[in-house]
Parts: structure tokens; sequence; C-alpha cells
């Protein structure tokens, strides 16, 4: 144990406390086992601001809401976001708008935004509606129906339709999806240089994959216009008149589509996971949603009241996006510590949604805590951020939203779902948390009356 860096003579601020462990690997075996319980630990030991070795970094590990609004709102310019998240996902996802920082992030965002407007973000819901009808209704019940795996391909498919906006055959699509799968574990592998055959190397060769995949089909999308992202990206341009080059746009998709594939993807296992287990739940969300019928606009979606507050509850227990990562780029203070330039710090949601200190019982799924007479998310404003806060703040924020509602409506119409008793879900948190079993359940088809 010890400090990470004497504070400035005479500037009042404390030395980070931490250390301990193996220099360069320290707690990163027992933070991915166990990150939450390690998070309450390292709380309960050192406070709010600590150090320690992770992933090969001395790193700042900033516990709970008030620190977390330091680091991510960054009043001084003091957190870049790019070079931090390089670390993990630099080869693989370089120049997507998270990867980019202050000025030059501004610009690209100011040009992003047009593609998520209120009218886009309503021709997108027009364009997955049909998706997800489809999709979901080619799910076959039965025991032992692997939830990930078939949301995984679904939201894979709506991103293809609604985002890429592009016609591919199955062999096509698998390739695609495989890239993407692999680009993304590729950002947690132990060994961080090209070894054949291990998840580096095969992370450099979809993000090859990608971009050619995305090259091939741009002239045709500058030309032809569309409603999809892919096309939006194109068109995209600022109140200032700016535009994106076709590398912007390129760099722009193959983020935009790992952003918003997983995330949506583990937002509904999780979902469906806590429904399982808490049977009054999912027949109070499915009485809802049969009332509501079909064909819903973004209006009807945001009066499901209960179907929202259990997505809320569901991303507070398992935030899709479970850590933040910053690099200091100029000396600054979180909380009164001390952080030297060139250290990186990160903000670890999925720890910060389970803190006792923010929310009462956090351990216990209740979706009950969002509604208007308790809402617990606003004892700070950044106690509930599964979407980030800041500069950087999920631009997808309410495409994820419609998305996945649009996604529960349609399952919650067609079937029942059940886990034995004292089931739980054995969570992989090495990379974006994903359910270790995919996640089995009993599937039941409801009958076709109530579901339609
Ligand atoms: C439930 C689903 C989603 C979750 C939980 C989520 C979460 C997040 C988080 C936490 C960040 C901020 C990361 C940081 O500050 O370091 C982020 C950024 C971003 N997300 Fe999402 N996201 C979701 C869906 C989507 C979707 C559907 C899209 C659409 C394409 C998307 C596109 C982006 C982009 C482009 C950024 C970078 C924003 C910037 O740097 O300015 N996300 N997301």
């Amino acid at each position: 144990m010890g400090d990470l860096a004497p504070p400035p003579a005479g500037s009042g601020l404390k030395a980070v406390p931490g250390g301990g462990g193996i220099p360069f690997i320290g707690s990163t075996f027992a933070v991915m086992r166990d990150p939450v319980g390690m998070a309450r630990k390292r709380y309960a030991e050192l406070g709010p601001v600590a150090w320690g070795w992770l992933l090969g970094q001395r790193t700042v590990t900033v516990h709970g809401p008030e620190a977390a609004e330091v680091v991510l709102v960054d009043r001084d310019d003091a957190f870049a976001s790019g070079p931090a998240w390089s670390y993990f996902i630099g080869p693989f996802f370089r120049r997507g708008l998270m990867l980019l920082d202050f000025e030059e992030h501004l610009h690209h965002r100011r040009i992003m935004r047009q593609a998520f407007s209120r009218p886009r973000l309503r021709a997108y819901l027009e364009m997955m509606a049909d998706g997800v009808v489809d999709g979901v209704g080619r799910w076959r019940p039965g025991a032992g129906f692997r939830v990930y795996d078939h949301v995984k391909q679904l939201t894979l498919d709506l991103a293809v339709d609604v985002l890429m906006g592009v016609e591919l055959e199955d062999g096509e699509r698998a390739r695609v999806n495989g890239a993407f799968i692999d680009a993304v574990r590729a950002g947690t592998a132990y060994v961080r240089f090209p070894v054949p055959g291990l998840r580096w190397h095969r992370g450099l060769r979809a993000r090859r994959t990608l971009e050619e995949f995305f090259r091939r089909w741009l002239p045709a999308k500058r030309r032809d216009g569309g409603n999809d992202l892919f096309a939006a990206l194109c068109s995209a341009e600022s109140d200032d008149g700016q535009r994106f080059t076709d590398d912007d746009v390129v760099n722009h998709m193959i983020f935009a589509l790992m952003a918003a594939h997983d995330t949506t993807t583990i937002t509904l296992t999780s979902m469906a996971y806590h429904l399982a287990r808490r049977p009054e739940w999912q027949e109070r969300l499915r009485d809802e949603s049969l009332a509501a019928g079909d064909s819903l606009t973004f209006e009807d979606l945001n009066a499901l009241t209960g179907l929202d507050s259990v997505m809320k509850e569901s991303m507070r227990l398992i935030a899709p996006v479970p850590a933040l990562p910053r690099k200091v780029v100029k000396d600054t203070a979180v909380l009164g510590f001390h952080i030297p330039a060139g250290t990186t710090v990160v903000v670890p949601m999925l720890s910060n949604h389970r803190m006792a200190d923010w929310w009462p019982d956090p351990d216990t799924f209740d979706p009950g805590r969002f509604s208007p007479e308790r809402r617990e998310d606003k004892i700070h404003r950044y106690a509930w951020s599964p979407f980030g806060g800041g500069a950087h703040t999920c631009i997808g924020i309410h495409l994820a939203g419609t998305q996945v509602k649009t996604i529960m409506h349609e399952m919650l119409r067609r079937f029942r779902w059940s886990v034995p008793t004292g089931y739980e879900m054995p969570l992989d948190t090495t990379s974006l948390p994903s359910p270790k079993d995919g996640l089995p359940v009993r599937l039941e088809a409801l009958e076709p009356r109530a579901s339609r």
C-alpha cells in the first residue's frame, strides 16, 4: 500500500491512497471476477478515491456519484476519453466518437447529432417495427431457450436493417456479426499484441473486415440516401455547414454499431432475467403491453411506465457499460484528491449503481424505486447513469430506449418465460457483462388470441 503521488506543496489537496498487490497486475483478476464485491471492499477500506494496478496501469477508481460527476462533467478539460478507451479498443474502433476529445469531439458530435434528431428517430422506429415482429416471431418455444443468443442475433439483424440499411445474405451477415464480436472481445485481451489465434489478432482482422464492408457500401449510400443511420451520417450537416468525410462515416459506423449492439442486447437480457425471476412483474408488464396493442409510436412506448421502470432497474443492476475510463491530461483534483497528469481514472458504473450509501437495498430488483412516488435515482444526478454523462453522454440514448422497449413489448405479447427457482445468471465480466450460460429459460407461446 502507498500513496499515488504527493500533492503540490500548499495546494491543500490530499494524496490518493491505495496500491497493493503485484505491480502491473494488482487486483485485475479479482476485479474481473467480482467487480461489485471488490469495489465495495476498496470503498470501505480507502474511501471514494483510491488507486490500484488494473490491466497493467496505475488506475484511480472513483466511487460514488459525486466523484463520477466531477470526472464526467470535466469542467477543466482534464479527463480525456480517447486515450483511455484507446488502450482497450483503440486499434479496433479508432476515431469513433467516444475516442475523440475536446474541440475535435465537439465538431464531430455536432454533425452526428443530426442523425439522432426526432424525425430520424421516428424513421428508425418505423424501420425496426416489422423486423422486431418477424424476428421475435421466429423464436421457437421450449426448454433451454438461450435468451442472450437470440436477442444478440435479433439486435444484429436490426442493426443491419436500421443502422446500415443494407440487404445481406446469411453468410455475409454471419461474417459481419463475427467481426463485431471479435472486435469487441479484443479490447480485454490479456495478450495485448497480435498473436495468431488470440483475441488481439482476431480483433485487428475484424477491423479490416468491417472497414472493407463499409467502404464497399459507401458510394451507394452517398448517392441514394435513405432512412438508416449510415445514410444519415452521409448527409448529416451541422448548423455551421460541416459534414463528415468518407473516412469519418466509416469510423463512426463501425463504432456506432458496436456501441448499439452489445449494450442493447445486455439490457434486454438483464430485463428478461429479472422478469423470469419475478413473474408478478412479468405479468404486470404483459398486461400493460397487451392493452397497448401493436404499431406503437414513440409516445405509446413512453406511456408504458412499468416497462420503463423495469428497463431502468435492470440497467441499474447490470450496467451494460460497466466502467468509463479517462486519461488525465493535466494535473487535476477529484473530491480534494490530487490526480497527476498521465493517470488513468475509472468511473465504475456497475458498482456505483449498487452502493448502499445511495441505494436502499441495492442488490434487490425493485423497479418501483423508479416510480414517480419514490424516484430513488433523484438522490443524485449521477446516481443512475448507465448512459454516462457530460460531453460523451450516449448519443444513442433515445434510440436505445426505443429499440429495447419495442423488442421487450413484442416478447411480452408473444411469450411467457421462466427459470428454475433459485437460478442466478452467471455473469462474465471480463468484457461487457454477459451471461456465461446464455440465460437458458423455458419459453412458452401465449395463446394467439391473447398475443395479438
Ligand atoms: C442500452 C443501450 C446503451 C447503453 C447502456 C449505452 C451506454 C453508453 C455510455 C455509458 C456511453 C459513454 C461512454 C463514456 O463516457 O466513456 C455511450 C456513448 C456512446 N454511445 Fe451509447 N449506449 C447504448 C446504446 C447506444 C446506441 C443504440 C447507440 C447508437 C448508435 C449508441 C451510440 C453511442 C455513441 C456514438 C457514443 C459516444 C458518444 C460520445 O463520445 O460523444 N449507444 N453509450
